[in-house]
């Protein structure tokens, strides 16, 4: 079974991520890694810390010379904005006076760090975090609730990818294709895994160029209004072998599987497979793919509305799915809340925040993506080492019937 852990807080030392499962000799480096990690913290409407925060990888365990050895892989990420948290963030019990108190720096941030913060945001986990956990304090909800953890989920991503590209030659794409009101038009056409580096040089990730730009402007004019803005995001997987998942129980549907690990991503509010709610609105006669014998004798689709799963199973097609990102919550134009120490009207904490990080989210996603798919492949196909998977899934597809293929 593949399995994947992440533990770490937003401004601690360092976040880790264990992924266990991964059959020995994935080809994968800590430079792949860090390039993965690159491509998250891109996008236009992110806000200061991207700019000034690293990214520092360090594989603890799994991984020599290359090769994942097929024990758990190790991978963490530490925050060069570690010094400036170490009292307010320290694993140890701390002298009271270094917190709370301005820490002698002179600094006023240094006071805003270690103040207690008592006006929960709206849309984020503050509230009901404070509520559950028993805490005086939205400090500690919010350094895990933090869409920093996605920078591991980004890290064990990549070694689910090279996986899948190394065993079946799958390979995935993410972008934008809406950003607050601006879209790519219906019917546009898909990016190819060609197109990832085209992807990746546009500010918003987004592969229509007349969308981009109304989306650059979308931000530009949110950013001026101080508010925030969501968006959605589509994630294609190109040569997923067919059969994974199943329809024989509800939990080991490929599309629930998906949509569970899309919506674990924070900000995450809707998933769509394939056409999805679009669909949902066609007569039948329009709404499915329809099968026919190709000129080389092979079984052919005459469309993709389905976005390569029926059944609950792949079926061979292109894997598209969407997910729907609410906007970031810390709003400049702050909302209003109640301040939790004194239960007055106050409004919300609003310090400095992303305007948009719907790109990121694509890349985030990207990564989800990976690993269910990683975990649907060696499910189906087993071995502890690529080679063996690779055999098996050879195996599996040269059996399939002609009259089927
Ligand atoms: C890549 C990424 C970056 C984010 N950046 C911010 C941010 O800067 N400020 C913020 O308030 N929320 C941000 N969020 C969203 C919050 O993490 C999210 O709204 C919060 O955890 C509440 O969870 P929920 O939306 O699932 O209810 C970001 C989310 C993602 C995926
Ligand atoms: C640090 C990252 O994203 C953070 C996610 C986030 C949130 O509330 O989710 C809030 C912001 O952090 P802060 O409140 O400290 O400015 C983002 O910068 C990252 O993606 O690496």
């Amino acid at each position: 079974m593949l399995r994947w852990l992440t533990s770490g807080e937003s401004h601690g030392p360092s976040l880790v991520g264990v992924i266990e499962g991964l059959p020995a000799g994935v080809e994968l480096t800590t430079a792949d890694i860090q390039a993965a990690l690159a491509r998250r913290r891109l996008g236009y409407g992110r806000g200061a810390r991207m700019k000034f925060e690293q990214d520092e990888v360090r594989v603890l365990g799994g991984l020599r010379h290359g090769v994942t050895q097929g024990g758990p892989l190790a991978i963490e990420i530490g925050n060069t904005e570690w010094p400036k948290w170490v009292d307010v963030m320290a694993p140890d019990p701390v002298a009271a006076d270094a917190l709370h108190v301005d820490a002698g720096t002179g600094d006023a941030r240094e006071v805003a760090r270690n103040k207690k913060l008592t006006r929960p945001r709206p849309g984020h986990a503050d509230l009901v975090g404070m509520r559950k956990y028993s805490f005086d304090d939205a400090r500690p909800v919010l350094e895990r609730a933090s869409a920093r953890e996605t920078a591991t989920r980004v890290a064990l991503g990549t070694a689910a990818a090279r996986f899948l590209e190394q065993v079946a030659g799958v390979r995935l794409v993410s972008h934008v294709v809406a950003i607050g009101q601006a879209e790519v038009p219906e019917g546009a056409a898909l990016p190819a895994p060609s197109d990832v580096e085209r992807l990746d040089a546009d500010p918003v990730r987004c592969f229509d160029a007349a969308a981009s730009g109304a989306m650059v402007a979308e931000i530009d004019a949110a950013h001026k209004d101080g508010d925030t803005l969501g968006g959605v995001v589509e994630v294609l997987a190109y040569g997923v072998p067919t059969g994974l998942g199943s329809y024989v129980q509800g939990d080991r549907r490929l599309d629930a599987r998906l949509a569970g690990a899309l919506m674990g991503i924070q900000a995450i509010k809707g998933v769509e497979v394939g056409d999805g709610f679009r669909t949902a609105r066609r007569r039948g006669s329009v709404a499915h793919d329809e099968i026919v014998r190709g000129a080389d004798g092979r079984v052919e689709r005459l469309s993709n509305r389905a976005g390569g799963i029926e059944g609950g199973m792949s079926n061979g097609e292109v894997l598209r799915v969407r997910a729907a990102m609410k906007p970031i919550s810390t709003v400049p134009r702050a909302l209003r809340t109640i301040d939790t120490a004194t239960g007055e009207a106050a409004t919300a904490n609003h310090q400095r925040s992303d305007v948009c990080a719907v790109p990121p989210a694509a890349v985030v996603a990207e990564a989800m993506v990976a690993l269910v798919l990683a975990q649907a492949v060696v499910e189906k196909f087993g071995g502890d080492s690529v080679a063996e998977v690779r055999r098996n899934a050879e195996a599996y597809l040269a059996a399939i019937p002609e009259t089927l293929r």
